[in-house]
């Protein structure tokens, strides 16, 4: 899900498909001759004059020709970096397009007031509150929490077998590519989409409605052909790793809480583990000499066949603390060697919300499994399919999935489900809530798959709102073990939080000067729309900022080019959606932007954990807009104080004279954070740090029915 309602601009009488300029000759006459009369009316309106598609081909962009800077009068770095990268190739979009044309920031009808009439979201999404709280009005964002969503995300997870943003023209999403000329173009497109002056159509366009379900389009649906590179297969590729940081010691002094019955003592050290000799070498190979906190308390309750929900900060190495003792598992209890087989039966099945971070995932188990017979196999939407299907017959003993790939490779009987022991959800909180929560319930009764008695279920997050740590109670055993390190839902005390007040318009003008002054640091800026994404994207280009931007609408080659380009430092700006925010692990990310902050406080706190990871330091600053954005002012004071920031004064005043409606938090948290354990009525329950060892009580399982 997560696509643009494009029904609402398809439905509408006498609107026509827009054709790109570039395909003008081809569609300029025939049935689509209107639709290119009526785009050239749209774009004429993009333009100060009569003949603003003339102006903008004047302006010289499509042939890539700068007509000359804004003289900004600053200099620094980031003014001289060749914009080679995924936006701009160099080329500079004529800056009087900027300036002087309706993208000017002060255009009320233009892009930066966001039009309502391209919700891509879902029913709940529609019903219309705050802007961007929990309810929101329809625009093309695409944060997300358990207010936010319903339905599959294609944002996170689309699929399936389906070109999703592929149409005869390209890209349902603008023509944004690699090459600047396709990129303005893309701009010229996206502007005509926020006026709502043409209905955008590709003829072979797949619809997707709000609820997420494909349900409109012409003709047969184009299919998905991209085959991801192969991972590199050598040695020093798989255990490539990034050295912790000056931090990484005093995770030592976080307090860890753990519920639940018969706790497992924690382990100091990965000896204590009793790993098989090859699972050690790779864990050296990896550079990992220390446990961090969430692994010492993980791992033996997980060795020790217990459910398990954990929550540490972000960035601290919940991914090893569930692959470890799975692989430990495997080992001891021999698993049979991967071999060709038209049915693959996994052992342990992994599922995580976005591409990119199951993609993450599978590269760690991979390291992890390296030189045993246990074989990892990853599988997600935006691929093709045979090319799923042609991982998995080769053998699979842990298959990582985004949850739509995953039912979908279910439904074709590719992969039986009766061998699985165990079953992950990384960014659980994410993964219950009513985004995906439908179709992880639909994995759970899938025949065949071993009923919560029978596997062991694990969930990971850095943050689990209280509702969602109720619904997790489907899916666990009731003697499940909750395992806290630190505040539940708080943010890693290595980024440095900054909050300024900037309003809507001053947020582009602010946002250079910020990326001119940090110079060539790797920095994500999140934004809240994907159109802003691309907006913001080539906006940065323009000012010579090389940039790059993932979202849920470019396509998934160019999704994991821009990560590409970004993780080698080729383009040290990468703008983001939400489908960034969670669980992706990038050297060296220095800066995380805020240009929009996010609808919930959980999303807050997963955004900024891009930069400050394993004991590294980061920067997070984040534009708080006194229009839209109060609803999430209690709920910062709280993250911030809670990580010893500075709270500046005016947001706590805006805190303290917000009212929040009790019962209902547009922050999807709210005030009010999720104390820890959610099984409220523990007789006790022990607060150790992490160099301690656990124990602790807790009602007999059979009074956790109560709230099952
Ligand atoms: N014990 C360790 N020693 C050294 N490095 C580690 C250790 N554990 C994890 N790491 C590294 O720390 C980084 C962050 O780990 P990981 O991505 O698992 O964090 P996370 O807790 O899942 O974060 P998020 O909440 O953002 O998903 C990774 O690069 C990982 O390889």
């Amino acid at each position: 899900m997560g696509d643009e309602d494009w029904e609402a601009e398809i439905l509408r009488p006498h609107v026509s498909s827009y054709v790109p300029a570039f395909e003008k000759d081809k569609y300029s006459s025939g049935a689509n001759g209107d639709t290119f009369n009526r785009t050239s009316a749209s774009l004429s309106e993009m333009k100060d004059g009569p003949s603003g598609r003339d102006h903008f081909m004047r302006s010289g962009f499509p042939s890539g020709r700068n007509l000359g800077n804004r003289d900004t009068g600053k200099s620094s770095k980031r003014e001289n970096t060749p914009t080679t990268g995924g936006f701009g190739r160099g080329k500079s979009f004529g800056n009087r397009g900027f300036l002087n044309n309706k993208f000017e920031e002060g255009d009320s009808s233009g892009f930066w007031k966001e039009s309502n009439n391209d919700c891509e979201d879902n029913p709940t999404r529609s019903r219309g509150f705050s802007k961007r709280g929990g309810y929101q009005d329809g625009n093309d964002s695409e944060a997300s929490g358990p207010f936010r969503r319903g339905g599959r995300d294609s944002e996170y997870d689309q699929d399936e077998e389906t070109q999703r943003s592929s149409s005869l023209f390209g890209s349902r999403r603008p023509a944004v590519s690699t090459a600047g000329e396709n990129y303005y173009l893309g701009l010229i497109f996206i502007y005509a989409l926020s006026r709502n002056t043409c209905g955008y159509k590709g003829l072979n366009e797949e619809i997707v409605t709000g609820s997420g379900k494909s349900k409109y389009y012409f003709g047969k649906r184009p299919k998905v052909m991209y085959i991801p590179p192969p991972p590199p297969e050598d040695e020093d590729s798989i255990f490539a790793h990034y050295q912790t940081g000056i931090n990484f010691d005093k995770y030592d002094t976080i307090l860890v809480e753990v519920s639940g019955h018969d706790v497992p003592p924690a382990i100091l050290t990965f000896e204590e583990a009793n790993f098989c000799q090859t699972l050690n070498n790779n864990i050296a190979k990896a550079g990992y000499t220390k446990l961090t906190p969430v692994q010492k308390y993980s791992i033996p309750i997980v060795l020790a066949g217990r459910d398990l929900m954990a929550c540490a900060q972000t960035g601290s190495g919940k991914t090893a603390a569930f692959l470890l003792p799975i692989l430990a598992h495997m080992m001891r209890d021999g698993i049979t060697a991967s071999r060709f087989k038209e049915l693959q039966e996994p052992e342990c099945i992994i599922v995580a919300p976005t591409r990119e971070l199951i993609n993450q995932i599978y590269l760690e188990a991979r390291k992890f499994s390296f030189g045993t017979c246990v074989r990892a196999v990853v599988i997600y939407g935006g691929t093709q399919f045979g090319h799923s299907i042609r991982q998995l017959v080769q053998g699979c003993n842990i298959l990582c999935a985004t949850p739509g790939r995953l039912i979908d490779i279910i439904g074709k009987e590719k992969i039986g489900l009766k061998q699985v022991k165990y079953l992950v959800l990384d960014e659980a909180d994410r993964m219950l809530d009513m985004g995906f929560g439908p179709e992880i319930k639909k994995l759970i009764s899938f025949p065949g798959i071993p009923s919560k008695e029978h596997r062991q279920t694990l969930l990971f997050s850095a943050t689990f709102p209280e509702e969602i740590q109720r619904l997790a109670g489907e899916f666990l055993k009731s003697s499940y073990l909750f395992v806290a390190v630190g505040q539940v839902g708080g943010a890693c005390r290595d980024v440095q939080q900054t909050i300024l007040q900037v309003g809507q318009y001053s947020k582009r003008e602010k946002l250079v000067e910020i990326l001119r002054n940090i110079g060539d640091e790797r920095t994500m800026v999140f934004v809240e729309t994907k159109k802003k994404a691309d907006f913001i994207a080539t906006f940065l280009c323009q000012e010579k900022i090389s940039t790059t931007s993932i979202h849920g609408d470019r396509e998934q080659r160019e999704r994991e080019q821009a990560l590409g380009d970004f993780r080698c430092g080729k383009c040290p700006v990468l703008v983001a959606t939400s489908v960034a925010a969670r669980g992706l692990d990038i050297e060296n990310v220095q800066h995380v932007i805020n240009f929009d902050l996010p609808s919930t406080i959980d999303e807050y706190v997963h955004r900024i954990g891009r930069t400050g990871r394993c004991g590294n330091t980061g920067r997070a600053i984040s534009f708080f807009d006194t229009e839209s954005d109060n609803h999430l002012a209690q709920p910062l004071v709280k993250v911030l104080s809670d990580a010893q920031q500075d709270v500046p004064a005016w947001l706590e005043e805006i805190a303290f004279s917000t009212y929040v409606t009790p019962g209902f938090n547009n922050s999807g948290r709210g005030t009010v954070f999720a104390s820890v354990d959610t099984r409220k009525n523990y007789q006790g329950k022990n607060t150790l740090n992490t160099a301690g060892i656990s124990s602790s009580q807790a009602p007999d399982p059979v009074d956790d029915e109560s709230w099952d």
